[in-house]
Parts: structure tokens; sequence; C-alpha cells
């Protein structure tokens, strides 16, 4: 079994759903094709929800038009037979009745997260007609049968493993299923999601779920590439990279992968192809369990929205249980520190998740002077630092001599330096790395 996934920019024309068509065909492989929504639709959702909790009910309803404008305009050029047509405009109009119902009655998280999942509902939806017009045969699998997310919002895969195993043998003579990304259901039954980006989650889910030989994930880009091409010009995928260096670029910007989406994939050991659905031919990245030693930098990226925290205290000097006691508020407040450093006399440490900021500075300062930062950006170089290697730190602070840079963590692993620098610095300090190290 392969999964595919397929993402927004890859099904947001009828012309690339073509395409998708064609690629998911190929090969004799048994496949779970994982879609996310139209590029837009999940930004348009939000926003529409957005103002049904500002009770803006004009804007909602100016919004819910637009949208659906679109997709009139995407199903004609999607599907050609008068009877796909007809199919195409009853799924549009069917969900589009739910999401125009929701201005004017009460509005709540539940009907927020039921309204973020139309976009994944239907585009595969769409895809499968059009599917059926071309004469494939191709079975639509619903997530929410299959996906399931605990109190703690962690996915079930043994749920996901048992319900598949149960779908996939009443299909037994299909090759073809497709399904949604991104959407579940929570603890209680109620549709739910992976937060944004996770249709790629999804694909390595499912991947573990049905112990897959190989998850790709299509997008619009060759693979993942040495440095953020949307910042830096003259950057070129990497042919191979170890599930943990991965790991590290998802988390630390490179947006083409999920953060999340490498666990899954990591615990069972299930290669990730990324490929580029606009030019199939093209290697693509492939991330596995082999790590390939080069003695150099292989990859960097950068996070933005993130706040440097720093306590300083002389009671720190040769004191024991200083710092169980400080990462003591964070685990209270549920909030992951990224970054950390210390001296004698300070520790600095990184939080991107803002929302107990006050909380957490308030119950700091008791144990001393607390400075917050905010607007900085991890730059995440990734490459071979085993501690046998000579030269590459080096190398990294040379390429930024002239940058203010805020916090230096090495040795946390043999393959990653993080750096803390303001975000007004982040696209100089992208485009020095990638000079003097590239
Ligand atoms: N290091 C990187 N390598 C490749 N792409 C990257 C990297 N960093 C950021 N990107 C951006 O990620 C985009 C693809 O991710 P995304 O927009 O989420 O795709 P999709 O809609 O297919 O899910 C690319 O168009 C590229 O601009
Ligand atoms: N549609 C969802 C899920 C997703 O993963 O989308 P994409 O694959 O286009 O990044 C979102 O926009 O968050």
């Amino acid at each position: 079994m392969q999964i595919f996934k397929f993402g927004g920019t890859s099904v947001g024309r009828p012309e690339r759903m073509h395409q998708v068509a064609e690629l998911v065909q190929s090969g004799q492989e048994r496949k779970i094709v994982v879609l996310s929504a139209l590029s837009g639709t999940t930004n348009s959702l939000v926003a529409i929800g957005n103002a049904l909790f500002a009770k803006d009910n004009a804007l909602a309803r100016t919004l819910i038009e637009e949208l659906f404008e679109h997709y009139l305009d995407f199903y004609t050029e999607l599907v050609e037979s008068t009877e796909a047509q007809a199919k195409a405009l009853k799924i549009i109009e069917t969900h589009f009745s739910f999401i125009r119902s929701l201005p004017g009655h009460f509005f709540n998280n539940r009907l927020n997260k039921e309204l973020l999942a139309q976009g994944e509902l239907m585009s595969t939806k769409l895809f499968t007609t059009y599917l059926h017009e071309q004469g494939v045969k191709a079975q639509l699998l619903p997530a929410l049968d299959f996906m399931l997310i605990n109190d703690e919002q962690e996915p079930d895969i043994a749920f996901s493993s048992a319900k598949l195993t149960e779908l996939l043998s009443t299909y037994e003579d299909t090759k073809l299923f497709i399904t949604q990304g991104y959407i579940c259901r929570d603890h209680e039954g109620e549709v739910s999601n992976l937060s944004r980006g996770g249709s790629d989650y999804t694909a390595t889910l499912i991947g573990a779920a049905v112990k897959a030989e190989e998850v790709q994930i299509w997008t619009d880009i060759d693979g993942l590439h040495n440095n953020d091409p949307r910042v830096v010009e003259n950057t070129f995928p990497i042919p191979e990279l170890s599930f943990d260096e991965a790991s590290e670029l998802a988390y630390f910007g490179a947006k083409i992968l999920h953060p999340t989406s490498i666990i899954p994939s990591q615990r069972f050991n299930i290669p990730v192809r990324l490929k580029n659905t606009m030019e199939p031919q093209a290697a693509g990245t492939l991330i596995n369990a082999k790590f390939t030693a080069t003695g150099a930098v292989k990859a960097v990226a950068a996070k933005d929205g993130i706040t440097a925290i720093k306590i300083r205290s002389n009671r720190m000097v040769l004191a024991y249980g200083f710092l169980r006691r400080i990462f003591e508020v964070f685990e209270k407040h549920k909030t992951p520190i990224d970054m950390i450093t210390t001296s004698e006399v300070a520790v600095s440490l990184t939080i991107e998740n803002t929302d107990k900021l006050e909380e957490i500075t308030k119950e700091l300062s008791l144990f001393g002077q607390v400075q917050v930062d905010t607007d900085q950006s991890i730059i995440c170089v990734v490459g071979d630092f085993g501690e046998e290697k000579v030269g590459i730190a080096t190398k990294v602070l040379d390429a930024l001599v002239d940058t203010p840079i805020r916090m230096i963590s090495y040795g946390g692993s043999d393959y990653n330096i993080s750096l803390l620098v303001n975000s007004n610095h982040k696209t100089d300090t992208l485009v020095k790395l990638n000079n003097f190290l590239f």
C-alpha cells in the first residue's frame, strides 16, 4: 500500500486536479490518496468562522458567497458531462447549505470545527466525481470514520488501523481510495482537526496505520530545499534526509512539511518522499531512517513568532533545583519550550505559544528578574555536527559576524545548531547563511 498526499496547491485549480488524477493512476500499487482543501479554502473558512465569532453576520455572508462563487467556477471546469456536473453542483450546494445556515445563529467552537472541515469534504468528493466521470474505479473513505484524537489531541493509530483494515477489506477489488486530510473526530465524537497544515500528518498517520511501503507528499516544489525558497534565491532540493533531520527542519519552519508529520513515519519506519505535482519526474526528497554523514551543513530553516524569556537571578549561583522550578511553570501552563541556554546567573528560553505568557511571567518573576522579547526568529541549521567534527559551527558563526544573535544552542543533538535573532534580521541571516554555507 502507498499513501499519496496532495496539498491545497496541488488541487487548487481544475487542471491541477486533472493532473493529480493521472498521477494516482500510475503504478500497480494499491493507494490511499489524501487530499487537502483547494488552496485558499481553509483560510476563507477561518475568516468566516472569525466573522461569526465576532457576530459580524454581514461579513460572514459576503465571505461565504465569495467562496461559493469560487466553487461554481471550479466545478464547471473540473467535470464535463451533464451528469457529473449535476453531481458536483449537488455536492457544493449541500455543503454550502450547511455553511449558509450558520450566520444569525448561535456559533461555538464545535460548529467552527465543522465549518473548517467543509474544505476537505468538498475537495475529496469533487475529485472522486471527476475520477468516476473518467471511468476510474475509486472509493471515497470518510476520514471521520477512522481518524480519531484523544482528549490530549493525540491521534489514535490503533483505532485507525483497526477501522482501515475493516474498511479496506470491504473493497477487496478496489485499488484506489480517496480520503480527507486534516479532519478527524475528537474523543467525544465531534468533528475536529489536526491543526493547520495537518493533512501531511493525516498521510503519515494513515501510513503507520496500514503499515504502508511509502508515504508520498506531493506539493508545488521538488522536495525539501536547503533554505526557504520564499526568502532566498537559488535554493536546491536535498535528495535524502534522515527522520531526525527532517523533523528538525519541519519543526523549525520548513513549511513544506507539517511539524508533527514525521513522528508516525519514524516510529513505524515508513519512508516519506516529497514530490512535485507539477514536475513528477523530479526525484524530490526521500526521508528515511538512514543518516548520511556529510561533514557539512545540509539545510537551514527559520521559524517566526518566537518569544524569548530571560530569567536572571543571583540565587542560581551554585544552586540546584532552579531549572526544575522554572520548567515546572511552563509544564503547569502546557507551554512547550523550544530553545534553552543557561549561564550561572541567567536562563534564556524561547516559546512559540504565548497564550499563557502573562501567567508564566508573573510566576517566573518570583525567581528573579524577567525580560520578555517578542518578534524573534529561530534559525535552525541542520547538518553533520557530530562531536568529532570540527570547524562546521565556526563556519556558521563566521557567516553571521555582523548579525546580532540573541541565543545559540549547540550540542543538543548531532545535527542541529539553533540561533535566535530578532525577526528583523531573519531574511538577512538566511541569505548570509546561504551565501556562505552552500
Ligand atoms: N525548505 C523548504 N523546502 C521546500 N519548500 C519550502 C521550504 N520552506 C518553505 N517552503 C514552502 O513550502 C511550500 C509548500 O508547502 P505548502 O504550501 O504547505 O504546500 P501544500 O499546499 O502542498 O500543502 C512551497 O511552495 C515553499 O514555498
Ligand atoms: N486545508 C488545511 C490542511 C492542510 O494541510 O492544507 P495544505 O496541505 O494545503 O497545507 C489547511 O489549510 O490547514
